[in-house]
């Protein structure tokens, strides 16, 4: 079997690199050039998890600083050194010539057995805890082993069972779609209703300009939280209304096309304003908020409305209407462990498998769901 040699750290230059030699020969060759920096030489058969400091050498008089450490799983060990490039590459070359194989970290992956590589990528991206801790879920297999899970219980011929299963699955493709592209809120209503400092509010900070003279806002200004661990981009938008103002328009008609594609819309009415513009037909049917109920309320509602009370300036109801949007934009979010169609394109092809299941196209259901599953080279 061979010995595989592979840089960790980022391509380029760093204050650290890690060189990762994994195989059988892993110890034997790091053991082979290292000297201690306390004359103890390494042992014979490493202990895990514990660091020798030293030098590795090439036997000539050139001799790189590292720390070397025996890492599950397996034959692992790692080589902290210097992060330039050129003693990198000089400390690769060394290990190259006692005969391990220059590899790309990815590849150690796909060696690494049981665990999906496909999460690695989105892992590395992952903008929250939350949505690392449900990557890395998924990279130790529970995507895999429901879609195994599925076919089996296909093979079975119990369709009712692998369907419920497909639908569970297809119920989390919204988190799997929005792992590392942030799901997309956007804050709507008329001009001065307080668009601008909710925002504000909900970021923590002065994003957006605000101003007692409406139309302050002309663009699309976007700002990036995370709410309850998920990733939303929050867009505050030009005050809606017919203007004269050129300037004014576009920002109107740019916000107009925000509003088209947003996951979710927020609409915004003022409590001082006797008659608040509402949503029209076509706007959907945002989450209504009432804004600036630390004032006197003048705001007639009409039967059955309850927008959510809110005061951008005293943050009273800022932290329910985070969670309304959370409660709206992952209305069931997955238990730890859950399996997640975690890619975009994953969370297509659970679709397409529940469409088909429902249609009874049990043969389609297996020719969608057989390339979910990681494929062997
Ligand atoms: N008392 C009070 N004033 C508020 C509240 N929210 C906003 N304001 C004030 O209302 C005015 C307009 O606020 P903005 O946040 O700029 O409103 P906007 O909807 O973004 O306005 P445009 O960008 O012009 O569409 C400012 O003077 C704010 O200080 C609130 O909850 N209470
Ligand atoms: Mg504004």
């Amino acid at each position: 079997m061979t010995t595989r040699v592979a840089q960790l750290t980022p391509a380029g230059t760093g204050a650290i690199a890690t060189l990762a030699v994994v195989g059988p020969r892993a110890w034997a060759v790091v053991r082979g050039r290292f000297r201690p920096a306390g004359g103890k030489p390494l042992p014979e058969a490493p202990s895990l998890h514990q660091f020798w400091f030293g030098t590795l050498g090439d036997g000539a008089g050139d001799e790189v600083v590292v720390a070397v450490k025996q890492v599950e799983p397996e034959p692992r060990v790692e080589v902290h050194c210097h992060g330039g490039r050129q003693v990198v590459r000089w400390l690769t070359d060394q290990l190259v010539k006692d005969g391990c194989v220059e590899a790309r970290w990815q590849e150690l992956l796909e060696l690494a057995g049981p665990f999906d590589a496909r999460a690695v990528e989105p892992l590395t991206r992952a903008p929250t805890v939350r949505t690392a801790s449900i990557l890395l879920d998924q990279y130790h297999g529970a995507f895999t082993r429901a879609v195994v899970s599925i076919l089996a219980t296909l093979d079975r011929g119990d369709v009712a069972g692998a369907t419920a299963g497909l639908v569970e699955l297809h119920q989390h493709g919204s988190v799997g779609r929005h792992h590392v592209e942030p799901w997309k809120v956007v804050i709507a209503g008329p001009p001065n209703v307080g668009k601008s400092s909710l925002i504000n509010a909900l970021a923590g900070y002065q994003r957006s300009v605000v101003s007692p003279v409406a139309g302050t806002t002309r663009d699309i200004v976007t700002t990036v939280v995370a709410l309850d661990g998920w990733p939303v981009e929050l867009t505050d938008t030009a005050g809606l209304r017919a203007t004269a103002d050129e300037l004014e328009a576009e920002g109107v008609e740019r916000a107009r096309r925000a509003f088209a594609d947003a996951d979710f819309v927020v609409w915004v009415m003022d409590a001082t304003d006797p008659n608040p513009v509402r949503p029209g037909p076509a706007d959907g049917s945002p989450l209504l908020i009432l804004n600036k109920t630390d004032l006197p309320t003048a705001c007639a509602l009409s039967e059955g409305e309850t927008p959510l009370p809110v005061s951008a300036t005293t943050g009273a109801g800022i932290a329910e209407l985070a969670a309304a949007i959370v409660r709206s934009l992952v209305p069931e979010p997955p238990a730890p462990g859950a399996a997640v169609p975690f890619t975009p394109w994953l969370a297509d092809q659970m679709e397409l498998a529940v469409t088909a299941a429902a249609s009874g196209k049990i043969d389609t259901v297996r020719t969608i769901l057989s390339p979910c599953l990681p494929q062997t080279s």
